[in-house]
């Protein structure tokens, strides 16, 4: 017998006109339903919101504290009891704080791990214990296998998986102040939250929360320009968000129409200065003969430029002969003359500024206009020196740096990481802007700046990229502008030309500069 087909049952398709119509209803139907609940989905948010709260307040609790705090709260609940209608009062109350604390949405970082992220936090508590534990501790907030979400405040992550933002608390007894163990804390959460990326460390020591930010990679597409500043205000290259609040208007790469904000780290200089005076350290190629020449383009505005080369391969020497530069020498007698000129002219300054004052008259023409001495790698040239036996550069230099301050001279020194030792004690004390560039590890850069930076280093250290800081001020990251030495064959034609724009025109022989006297050579 043929077997006969078996009727079709007619499936509604789903882009046919009664399916699409269904989904719709569905679809009003969870948008009612939502706003219905909606009273109750903030109340449950601030709900747990306060339950958190609460938690973290009780785990920060050192424990002699917890058995007056239990027995204050059994008071409080038994007051409220007893009071007439307290019980219905107390969840009112409750209801309305819950309301409150829930409001304005699921806070970033609030949302609930999925099961990968969760993996990496239970991963990432495990890798802090052995930091975070005291074997004395009887009730411990890290312990393998412990409760891990007790410690996570807030996290987010990027669409690859990876923390991009995590907050967490600690016990109060763990030494947070010492910079050893923050280091090998930071070190911990750096390896397990991927490398390859920056990150900001904020330890707060009262109330034992560690928060870590991945940070935006600085801006390396900035080259020399004219920057919008005040006077006295030099642009030392810029820096991210996290670090200054304020914020310049900078051309980047060739977009020349229009200029974004970008947060620039800032050196001061002028009598009111507490950072007179600036060195730059870093290896061979970092890019410290490109921040002398960026700060020469700046200073030049509206001040006389000095240079004395001592690595003396004539990286300035686009600068020579300009109006506003009265010698660029890379040779030890031509520095030494030069320096000796500057020492001199420093001592004529102070005492043409005394005597105005002391006749209570402005400060004079001849000495409000700012002297800038540059000096890249005096090491060599102390070195060469001594081996001609001739006077020490750098003891040259003890003068300007001690009293520059108030004669409006600025001295500006460059050397390599690996010839600090050979920098004199004047060149050492007396310059409280230090700028490290190029890789170094944390403890060269700690001893140059005085303090470590809360940052871990970038994936990659390209020339110009390191950290800065201002006397006592916080470590700031800091990205050079690109400022080539614009008859180098290797500079891109975009950043000749900036700089080429930037160099106030030539002198003639007979133009009138007072170019320092040249001792032998
Ligand atoms: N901020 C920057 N942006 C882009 N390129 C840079 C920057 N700084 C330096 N460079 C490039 O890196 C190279 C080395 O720079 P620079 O000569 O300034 O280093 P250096 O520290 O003075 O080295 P050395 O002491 O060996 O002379 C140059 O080709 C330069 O153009």
């Amino acid at each position: 017998m043929a077997r006969r087909p078996l009727p079709r049952v007619p499936v509604p398709s789903p882009r046919s006109a009664p399916f699409r119509r269904g989904g719709e209803l569905l679809r009003a139907a969870a948008g009612h339903t939502a706003d219905m609940l909606h009273p109750l989905i903030v109340i449950g948010r601030g709900l747990r919101r306060l339950a958190a709260a609460g938690r973290q307040r009780w785990t920060r609790t050192p424990s002699d504290r917890r058995g007056p705090v239990l027995l204050l709260a059994a008071a409080a609940v038994t007051a409220v009891a007893l009071a007439p209608h307290g019980p219905l009062l107390a969840v009112a109350a409750l209801m309305a704080a819950a309301a409150w604390a829930g409001r304005g949405g699921p806070a970033a970082g609030e949302e609930r791990p999925g099961e990968a992220e969760a993996e990496r936090l239970r991963a990432l508590y495990e890798a802090l214990v052995p930091y975070f534990r005291a074997e004395d501790d009887p009730e411990p907030l890290y312990t393998h296998g412990g409760d891990w979400e007790a410690v996570f405040l807030g996290h987010a992550f990027d669409e690859t998986g990876r923390p991009v933002l995590l907050e967490l608390c600690y016990p109060p007894y763990v030494t947070d102040g010492e910079p050893g163990f923050r280091a090998r804390v930071e070190q911990v959460l750096h390896a397990k939250c991927g490398r390859g990326r920056e990150y900001l460390f904020e330890w707060d020591e009262e109330g034992n929360v560690l928060t870590l930010t991945v940070l935006p990679p600085l801006p390396d597409d900035i080259r020399a320009q004219r920057f919008v500043t005040a006077p006295g205000e030099t642009v030392l290259g810029f820096t991210g968000p996290e670090s200054v609040p304020r914020t310049l208007p900078a051309v980047r790469g060739d977009a020349l129409e229009d200029a974004a904000d970008v947060p620039p780290v800032l050196w001061r200089t002028g009598p009111r200065s507490a950072e007179p005076h600036l060195i730059a350290l870093g290896r061979p190629g970092s890019g410290t003969t490109t921040l002398l020449r960026s700060i020469a383009l700046q200073a030049l505005r509206d001040g006389d430029v000095l240079v004395v080369d001592g690595s003396g391969t004539g990286e300035y020497a686009c600068l020579a002969g300009r109006r506003g530069v009265p010698a660029v020498e890379c040779g030890l007698g031509g520095a030494l003359a030069v320096l000796e000129w500057a020492a001199h002219e420093t001592e004529r300054r102070l005492l043409s500024l005394h005597e105005a004052r002391r006749a209570g008259r402005p400060v004079p023409e001849n000495v409000r206009r700012r002297l800038w001495i540059l000096v890249d790698r005096p090491a060599a040239l102390s070195q060469l020196a001594a081996s001609e036996g001739r006077p020490d550069p750098q003891e040259l230099l003890r003068v300007p740096l001690r009293h520059g301050r108030a004669a409006q001279v600025t001295v500006v020194v460059a050397d390599h990481l690996d010839g600090v030792d050979s920098l004199g004690e004047a060149v050492r004390t007396h310059t409280p802007a230090r700028v490290v560039l190029g890789p170094a590890t944390p403890e060269e850069i700690a001893a140059v700046l005085g303090a470590p930076p809360h940052t871990t280093p970038p994936p990659e250290v390209p020339p110009g990229r390191g950290y800065a800081r201002l006397g006592h001020g916080p470590v700031h990251r800091l990205q050079v502008p690109a400022t080539p030495d614009p008859y180098d064959e290797e500079c891109t034609e975009g950043d000749r030309l900036a700089v080429l724009a930037l160099l106030p025109e030539p002198v003639s022989a007979a133009g009138g500069m007072t170019a320092p006297a040249r001792a032998d050579h």
